[in-house]
């Protein structure tokens, strides 16, 4: 089983560091890691932000460990030499369409959350994002109107077969926990968000045992805060996606806990190929301090070891870890604690076993 490590920009080789001490750790004997460049560090050391080695080590492998990318000295390049354009180009050079973003409040955590403890308590949530199309891969430019003023562009849209993969996703993901899948769309204004719900409900004929229900993105964005343990699935676009899950993280606690799998249609030996990221970024204001939390990157591990890997209890093992030094209040500062990624990592290390 090998492993691509792409630990990328700013904190994400030191979040990436605290996860593989971890695989590490569970002394895996079949695994191989092969680590390569992307993001900033790759734009500078080869001229690219997506390297075509980066590419092919990914493709060569079973899982992608994913840190982090973006670098604030290639603000001023072109975009598609900007670092974030690697992390898109993997995405879709690999088939990763599905975004799995769990959201759910450790034990003892609740206090840290934005919201109040009885309504965070109460978060166990999965986005389902879709990860190949909407605006980020649309047609895009900025041009000149006829009077002079510049405008920039960036084209929405979603194909019936790219809503129908995404929402059974969803329905699969619905299935295997309460049976509740909420779709979130602005199909009250955009014809895009409309025929992703026609297709939808479409899709939802096939799986009669899920309860489906539509929410406009901005409710949306409201309820999550009102009461998110109404959520139990939500299914929507790569943008609202993106946005959603940063706010789902505070309620949770902090970005520096939500870990996402992305995946396609591709299968290893033992699941599903996947990429596997914290569902932050690279955090250039704390960048080389040592105060990045490396659980998020952790727990994407874990899922890495579950979703492609098929080595559920060591992923269960992980996710206990995890959980265990949050309940011993093991928190970074980004949770109101005091313990930096290293300390974080010490600390999941000694909950292994
Ligand atoms: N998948 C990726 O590689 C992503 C890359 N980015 C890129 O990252 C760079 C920074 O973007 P931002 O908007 O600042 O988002 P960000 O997620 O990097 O940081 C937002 C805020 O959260 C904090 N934060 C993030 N992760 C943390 C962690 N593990 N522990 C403690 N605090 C943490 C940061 O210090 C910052 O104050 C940009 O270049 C952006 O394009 C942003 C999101 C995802
Ligand atoms: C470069 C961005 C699209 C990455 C991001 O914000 C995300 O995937 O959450
Ligand atoms: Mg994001």
């Amino acid at each position: 089983m090998r492993i691509a490590v792409l630990a990328g920009d700013g904190i994400g080789p030191e979040v990436t560091a605290e996860a593989l001490r971890v695989l590490d750790a569970l002394a895996l004997p079949q695994v191989e890691l092969v680590h390569a460049d992307v993001g900033g560090v790759a734009y500078h050391r080869h001229g690219h932000p997506l390297p075509a080695a980066t590419l092919a080590a990914a493709r060569d492998s079973d899982a992608v460990l994913f840190g982090a990318v973006g670098d604030p000295t290639c603000d001023a390049l072109e975009r598609h030499l900007r670092p974030e354009q690697a992390i898109l180009g993997l995405r879709s050079e690999l088939g990763l369409f599905a975004n799995l973003r769990p959201a759910k409040v450790f034990a003892g955590l609740e206090h840290t959350s934005a919201l109040k403890p009885e309504i965070a308590g109460a978060i166990d949530l999965l986005i389902v994002r879709e990860l190949n199309g909407d605006v980020y891969f649309g047609e895009k430019g900025t041009r000149k109107l006829a009077d002079g003023r510049r405008q920039g562009w960036d084209m929405m849209s979603y194909a019936e077969d790219e809503v129908e993969r995404i929402a059974h996703v969803a329905f699969r993901a619905a299935q295997g926990r309460q049976g509740r899948l909420c779709s979130v769309d602005k199909a009250n204004v955009l014809e895009t968000s409309q025929l992703w719900r026609d297709v939808v409900i479409e899709v939802a004929a096939q799986y009669p045992d899920v309860a489906l229900s539509h929410m406009y993105v901005d409710n949306a964005a409201m309820q999550l805060v009102r009461q998110p343990g109404q959520f139990d699935v939500i299914v929507t676009g790569n943008l609202f996606g993106d946005i959603l899950s940063d706010q789902a993280s505070m309620c949770v606690g902090s970005i520096g806990l939500l870990a996402s799998a992305s995946l396609g249609a591709r299968t290893t030996a033992h699941g599903t190929f996947g990429l596997y990221e914290p569902i932050h970024g690279s955090a250039p204001d704390i960048a080389g301090k040592g105060l990045a939390n490396p659980m998020a990157t952790i727990l994407s591990l874990a899922m890495l070891l579950r979703h492609s890997l098929g080595l559920e209890d060591h992923a269960r093992r992980v996710e206990r870890a995890v959980a265990a030094a949050l309940a011993d209040c093991i928190l970074g500062g980004d949770l109101g604690g005091t313990h930096g990624t290293r300390a974080i990592g010490d600390a999941v290390l000694e909950r292994l076993s």
